[in-house]
């Protein structure tokens, strides 16, 4: 059964749910932002239309300054978009109130940034563990399932490392775990490698890849790395405010 969504139209019948079938993962309908440049606006997105499918990988590949960004937090509901409707496994979440947007933030949508944001303070065992604590999980299970997580990214001999006390590249792996250890349905990453140099790049990358296919998470990786873009289910750009497929 092909699962793709037509990606660069909307989806048919109810926006984010095809026909019978499960829902999309994650459905963009008409999305505009605008935001303030000098004495006017610009309109970084004009009207987007994109859907990801449960299990597809999907790269954004796009130049600097074009949305990619913008997209993701949007998509992420870090951000509200000025018009569009944005759909996470099938619900509506635009005009829902803050509380329940942030509860499906945490429920369903795991995130990877350029610069792994992991605590200092804490280990690399804790750093996976503790949003899978805040989201009710014991101490003794979330550190069982993180110390898996991390072994599985070949981490299991760094577990009580701070951030300082690890590579770049094992950082970022760190981060991947704890992204992904709550088990979301859709995977946001903003240039996941993008700080890394060429060799840990495409290990850290292919330690991802490896992990979404393995889970079956939905994701919309953005990078500038096109041999990297290569590995995923599809590829996508930006182009005047819209999301274009690329071949
Ligand atoms: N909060 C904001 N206020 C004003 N302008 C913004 C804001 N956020 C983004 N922009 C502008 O929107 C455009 C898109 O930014 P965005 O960060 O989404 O691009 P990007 O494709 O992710 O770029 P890069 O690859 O350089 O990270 C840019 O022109 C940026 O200056």
């Amino acid at each position: 059964m092909d699962q793709r969504a037509n990606p660069n139209g909307r989806p048919e019948g109810q926006p984010g749910r095809q026909g019978g079938r499960p829902p999309l993962a994650l459905a963009l309908t008409g999305v505009v932002r605008r935001y303030p440049q000098g004495a006017g606006t610009i309109d970084v997105l004009r009207g987007a239309d994109f859907a990801i499918s449960h299990g597809q990988s999907v790269a954004l590949v796009a130049p600097s300054g074009s949305g990619k960004s913008t997209l993701l937090h949007i998509a992420g509901l870090l951000e509200h978009s000025d018009a569009g409707e944005v759909f996470i496994d099938g619900t509506p979440t635009a005009r829902l109130p803050d509380a329940e947007r942030t509860r499906i933030r945490r429920l369903s949508i795991g995130f990877i940034y350029q610069f792994h944001h992991l605590l200092p303070e804490f280990t690399a065992l804790e750093n996976v563990a503790m949003p899978q604590m805040i989201r009710g999980l014991s101490r003794k299970e979330a550190e069982a399932r993180s110390k898996e997580m991390l072994s599985y990214l070949g981490l299991g001999a760094r577990l009580v490392h701070r951030p300082s006390e690890l590579s770049g590249g094992e950082q970022q792996r760190v981060a991947i775990a704890r992204a992904l250890a709550n088990a979301p349905r859709l995977l946001l990453a903003d240039e996941p490698t993008g700080n890394l140099d060429p060799k840990t790049s495409d290990h850290v990358f292919g330690a991802l890849t490896e992990l979404v296919r393995a889970t079956g998470v939905a994701a919309l990786i953005a990078t500038h790395n096109l041999e990297l873009a290569s590995r995923m289910d599809r590829r996508v750009t930006l182009r005047e405010g819209k999301v274009v497929e690329l071949a």
